[in-house]
């Protein structure tokens, strides 16, 4: 039976320590490090999702605030909120929660936002320097799913990883992620041929595709680490809902050597990072040493 990696409990340490550092930001300035979330609309999943980030910023001892904009906001009307947050010495970052109403263009929102204050790491600014090396805010997400993998695996160098998804949020800088730890890393996707195939190769396998579990056990190299990123809500007995991953869990845990579960695997874990992108923002714009 696979080890079950607990993503709740190593958000939740991990957590601590940001809460920790975030005290002695607090001594060194004078100030809290500050997350603004813009949140467009009444998409009922949104709501939750900013309710948890604002709470998470509150216990690490940062200050959170939700900006709530109407359902029929103008491209203009949102462009005009960002500005002024890149211009608000108090924000350090901000987060513009997707997915926005159809009537806005996503990009060109993502696209104003100060890199410096890019928690999501969505920006090209961030996107081009994890893509070349340099330092920066990496996506919450994949940055989660890579501290599970290090701590569960250590060194990755020479492993086999295949990332199942080729998203601009999760799939693309996930395999930039593990290439950059010297993993050799395929990208698979919704054309790749044989997947079975290509995910029975992996030591490492990520799944990052958005169908509610479609990695079975059987295509799984027997003791292969498994970080599933998927979050699907599927009808369940008595009219109600539960959540699945990408990943057949069942048959999953029966081959692998490690495995996240869902709910409770990379969810967690990226509440925390965006608490660690907020912090390294503010230490950066302070003047202050990275810490990690
Ligand atoms: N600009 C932007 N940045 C994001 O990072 C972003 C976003 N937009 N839009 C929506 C997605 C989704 N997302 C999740 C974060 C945490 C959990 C999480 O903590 N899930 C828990 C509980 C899940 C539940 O019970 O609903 C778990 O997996 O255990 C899930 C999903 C961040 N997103």
């Amino acid at each position: 039976m696979a080890r079950l990696i607990d993503g709740k409990a190593f958000a939740a340490r991990l957590r601590t320590r940001i809460a920790d550092e975030t005290a002695e930001f607090v001594t060194d300035t004078g100030r809290r490090p500050g997350l603004a979330v813009v949140l467009v609309g009444d998409y009922a999943a949104s709501q939750v999702y900013v309710r948890a980030k604002q709470k998470a910023c509150e216990e690490a001892g940062m200050s959170g605030s939700v900006h709530r904009l109407a359902p029929d906001t103008t491209q203009a009307e949102l462009l005009a909120v960002i500005a002024r947050l890149n211009a608000d010495a108090a924000t350090d970052g901000i987060l513009v929660q997707l997915p926005l109403p159809d009537a806005i263009d996503a990009d060109a929102v993502i696209q104003a936002i100060d890199p410096a204050k890019d928690v999501d790491g969505f920006t090209t600014a961030s996107a081009g320097r994890l893509l070349i090396g340099l330092p920066g805010l990496v996506a919450c997400t994949p940055l989660g799913c890579l501290m599970l993998l290090k701590e569960v695996a250590g060194d990755l160098a020479g492993k086999t990883a295949v990332v199942i998804g080729r998203s601009d949020i999760v799939g693309k800088p996930m395999a930039l992620l593990l290439l950059r730890e010297s993993c050799t890393v395929t990208v698979a996707h919704s054309r790749t041929q044989d997947l079975p195939a290509v995910v029975r190769s992996a030591d490492i396998v990520v799944a990052a595709v958005g169908r509610p579990e479609m990695v079975k056990g059987s295509w799984l190299k027997p003791g292969a680490i498994v970080i599933d990123v998927g979050i699907n809500r599927v009808p369940a007995a008595a009219g109600k809902t539960r959540l699945v991953g990408d990943v057949d869990f069942d048959e999953a845990e029966q081959v692998a050597g490690a495995i996240t579960p869902v709910p409770g695997g990379v969810g967690p874990m990226t509440i925390a990072c965006l608490l660690h992108n907020t912090l390294k923002a503010a230490r950066s714009r302070a003047g202050l040493n990275p810490t990690t």
